[in-house]
């Protein structure tokens, strides 16, 4: 059985995943652990405020917020205040107005490190409505650069899909699924999961688990709080009695992207 992956994927025409090289005994996720080495990061927001173009409104007023590594921040607060906005600011989509947003990380010989954006992975609302490809592997491989003309870095990128999928608990879900196919908490997964292979070290999700059955929600309220023990986190979410018991820091919204350091309301 084949699988093709899409040509920007420099993994076309390999085998399905099942078919690929063995991974030896001990690999990372032997130890139940995502990712191998260090995932550490201080993620820092300065006075930052957002207009959009052309515009003298501020979406965004004097946010200042800091999150230390591993932990899991929780921005909550009406509609249309200005959460998504900050996360798009944070993920280097949109550039602050005035402000800065900085990404360090602490554990570089020479003092703090600061990091890419390209770090940063973001998950959005209902990220299945945008999947682009027809099965769950293509999905999520799609735009990684091309590795796997070099047969090691095949192996790695299968081992480390492998520590996606069980991190996730995508493991048992046919790599040629179609996406679309999926239940709803599966779909969630995958899109997460599309992320994870990325390896960010700060993950953005905005409503994680709007549109979910309950069962659902607390699973994936429940993964998350496992992926802080190894990334940091920054959730935007309506959804507070179920994220509550993980939540490390919280922040609310106020309308006119004003932010403020916060307990939940519950
Ligand atoms: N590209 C844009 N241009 C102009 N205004 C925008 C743009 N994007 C969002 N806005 C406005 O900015 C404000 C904040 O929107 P945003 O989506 O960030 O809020 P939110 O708190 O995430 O809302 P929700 O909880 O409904 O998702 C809203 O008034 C919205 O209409």
């Amino acid at each position: 059985m084949t699988s093709a992956l899409p040509d920007g994927s420099g993994l076309r025409h390999c085998r399905m995943v099942s078919n690929w090289p063995r991974v030896p005994a001990k690999t990372a996720f032997a130890t139940g652990k995502l990712y191998s080495g260090s995932r550490a990061l201080f993620l820092q927001v300065k006075d930052v405020s957002y207009r959009s173009p052309g515009t003298e409104v501020n979406i965004l007023n004097n946010v200042n917020l800091d999150l230390p590594q591993q932990s899991l921040g929780l921005i909550f607060g009406r509609s249309g205040s200005g959460k998504t906005t900050l996360l798009q600011v944070l993920a280097g989509l949109l550039a602050p107005s005035e402000g800065i947003v900085s990404i360090t990380s602490p554990l570089g010989d020479d003092g703090d490190r600061e990091l890419e954006f390209g770090t940063t992975g973001i998950v959005f609302q209902f990220p299945e409505r945008y999947f682009l490809t027809e099965t769950v592997v293509e999905e999520l491989t799609f735009g990684l650069s091309s590795r796997s003309q070099n047969p090691l870095m095949t192996h790695q990128l299968y081992i480390q899909l492998h520590q996606v999928a069980l991190a996730v608990g995508l493991m048992g879900i046919p790599w040629d699924a179609n996406p679309r196919s999926l239940s709803d908490g599966y779909k969630r997964r995958l899109a997460l999961a599309a992320q994870l292979v990325r390896r960010p070290r700060l993950l953005l999700l905005d409503e994680p688990l709007a549109g979910l059955d309950w069962k659902a929600r607390i699973d994936v309220a429940k993964l998350l709080a496992n992926l802080k023990k190894e990334i940091t986190l920054i959730v935007v979410s309506h959804d507070l009695k179920e994220l509550k018991p993980y939540v490390d820091k919280a922040w609310r919204m106020d309308p006119g992207g004003v932010l403020t350091e916060a307990s939940l309301p519950l």
